[in-house]
């Protein structure tokens, strides 16, 4: 059965620190999408299915194939810890490829998150680790690995497509409860001065309103809502 592993390229960790550190940030992946002009934001489906916090960090990519989709399990062996593993499950709604178990192995692993084009379950285990995962559905059905014990086929660090959107392994994934963005590894010095201004701008608005402010008075301020 097919399978390719390949090795990430290496990531430089200063240049995802900063997004990190814009966790507080709200409607983080909006602005995030903003600051790239509205590419590369993921289909409005992928949404939180458990533990909704934020997931910020490079991605290592997962691509599974249509018709004999199994669990990821060697994924844990390459994660480095703040990685986000990304799965293209090719939309499959009625057959889970992750669960609770692989939830507590990413963890253990020091993963932040999953992102799956695909269908989770056991959410409520995945809760109660505080392992977030946003995907495409949630539902009780297995995939045939539990029984089959095969892992395979599969590749890992490929380029994905995951939410409509291509993944490069080392691509930032930034997801919250409104859904999820993609900063291109090569892109990441580019965006986030853009993406950090935004954000305080969008500060520095709400305060506005929050003290009266009328659109005028804010378009002449800010330039924009
Ligand atoms: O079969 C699966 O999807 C895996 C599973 O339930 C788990 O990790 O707990
Ligand atoms: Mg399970």
């Amino acid at each position: 059965m097919k399978k390719v592993i390949n090795t990430r390229p290496a990531i430089d960790e200063k240049r995802i620190a900063p997004f990190r550190e814009m966790e507080d940030v709200l409607s983080l992946s909006c602005v995030v999408g903003d600051a790239m002009e509205r590419s590369n934001v993921m289909r409005h489906d992928m949404k939180p299915k458990a533990a909704n916090k934020k997931i910020i960090g490079p991605a290592i990519t997962v691509k599974l194939t249509a018709g004999d989709i199994v669990d990821c399990l060697e994924v844990f062996e390459l994660a480095q810890p703040g990685d986000v593993i990304v799965i293209d499950a090719f939309g499959e709604t009625e057959t889970s490829i992750w669960g609770g178990l692989m939830s507590g192995l990413a963890r253990n692993a020091g993963v932040v998150g999953a992102v799956i084009d695909g269908s989770c379950r056991d959410t409520d285990e995945s809760t109660m680790l505080g392992f977030p995962i946003t995907a495409k559905v949630s539902g009780p059905r297995a995939a045939h690995t539990a029984y089959s014990g095969r892992k395979e086929p599969i590749s890992i660090n490929v380029p994905v497509s995951c939410g409509g959107i291509i993944v490069n392994p080392g691509d930032l994934i930034v997801a919250d409860e409104i859904g999820v963005s993609v900063v291109p590894y090569e892109e990441l010095e580019e965006v986030y001065p853009i993406a950090r201004e935004q954000a305080d701008k969008e500060i520095a608005t709400r305060e506005e309103i929050l003290n009266g402010a009328t659109v005028e008075e804010l378009l002449n301020k800010f330039g924009r809502i």
